[in-house]
């Protein structure tokens, strides 16, 4: 990356147009040694700046032109000399190649300073993207679009300082594997793009929505209410149930209340909800459920 000049605009540019009028206003005497001390004195700051090496030979230059016009004046004072042609004409014409030369030095230095500029908020801009874009990743599961896990985790902990209540239903699908087996993976993805879907469109307004694993999915509704939550898995069961019969499928959902008491160790709510799903699940299946005695 290009470096900066540390010089402030205002300030060079109010020297810059001094120095410019000074030079090709005629002067004389102390008035004129004192613009050309002072031009000097600019270049050498200049000089001294971070531009980048080939700015630098650009204001050597200036610099040295520059010089050769200010010795040229002064040769011009020795009586000796003042006749000769050479030093006549040479001083105005090297002072001003000089100055013009620093002028052309202190554009390009504004011209560097903007692209600078540009290319540093064009950077932050690409960082924020990237940060946005990590944070999504983060918190989001790639197949379905649903938040994950770490996002559930996140939401315990908002939920646990806004002490709100609701209910936290653990669902995983039934014989999922047996839906790769038969019908492939990617109609496997399909599916649980589908139950995600299912999942968003039955339930009722202010819930969140996780997959937090290959099968699993949880659900938080925003209410405690035991009938709201019987309604709410009687329309997810009925929602599901074309589907669940094509795939020879079922969701088995363990559903536990939340509230700040509980949420305070998300572990052991998400273990409880799992416990409940998996009694579910056994009461469909004796093997499992000899398994659970
Ligand atoms: N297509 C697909 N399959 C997945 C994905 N993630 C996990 N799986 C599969 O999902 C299955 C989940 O395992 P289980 O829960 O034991 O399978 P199940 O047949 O539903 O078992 P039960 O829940 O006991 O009925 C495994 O076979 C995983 O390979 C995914 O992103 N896409």
């Amino acid at each position: 990356m290009n470096k900066v000049s540390q010089l402030p605009t205002r300030l060079t540019v109010v020297v810059c147009i001094g120095v410019l009028i000074s030079a090709f206003v005629p002067s004389s005497g102390m008035l004129e040694v004192m613009t050309s001390i002072m031009t000097l004195v600019l270049i050498i700051i200049l000089l001294r700046e971070d531009f980048g090496r080939e700015m630098k030979g650009w204001l050597m230059l200036a610099l040295g032109t520059y010089a050769i016009g200010v010795i040229a004046d002064l040769l011009d004072e020795v009586p000796e000399l003042n006749d000769h042609w050479l030093i006549e004409n040479s001083d105005d014409v090297f002072m001003h190649i000089g100055v013009f030369l620093m002028c052309l030095c202190f554009i390009k230095m504004l011209q560097q300073r903007q692209n600078l500029i540009a290319n540093l908020n064009a950077q932050i801009k690409k960082s924020h993207r990237l940060e946005e874009e990590l944070s999504k990743h983060a918190f989001q599961d790639d197949l379905t679009q649903l938040e994950n896990r770490r996002a559930l985790f996140r939401r315990f902990d908002a939920i646990a300082i806004q002490l709100q209540r609701g209910v936290l239903a653990y669902i995983d699908i039934d014989n999922f594997k047996k839906v790769n087996d038969r019908f492939g993976h990617k109609r496997g993805d399909e599916l649980l793009i589908e139950v995600a879907a299912m999942l968003s469109s039955t339930s009722p307004e202010g819930s969140n929505i996780y997959r937090i694993g290959g099968d699993e999915f949880v659900v938080l509704l925003p209410t405690d209410n035991n009938e709201a939550t019987h309604q709410w898995v009687e329309h997810l069961y009925q929602s599901t149930k074309m589907m669940r019969q094509s795939f020879d499928i079922d969701l088995s959902i363990g559903i536990v209340p939340y509230h700040a008491g509980n949420l305070s160790d998300p572990d052991s709510i998400l273990a409880h909800a799992d416990k409940e799903m998996y009694k579910t699940k056994s009461s469909k299946n004796p093997a499992i459920a000899q398994h659970l005695v």
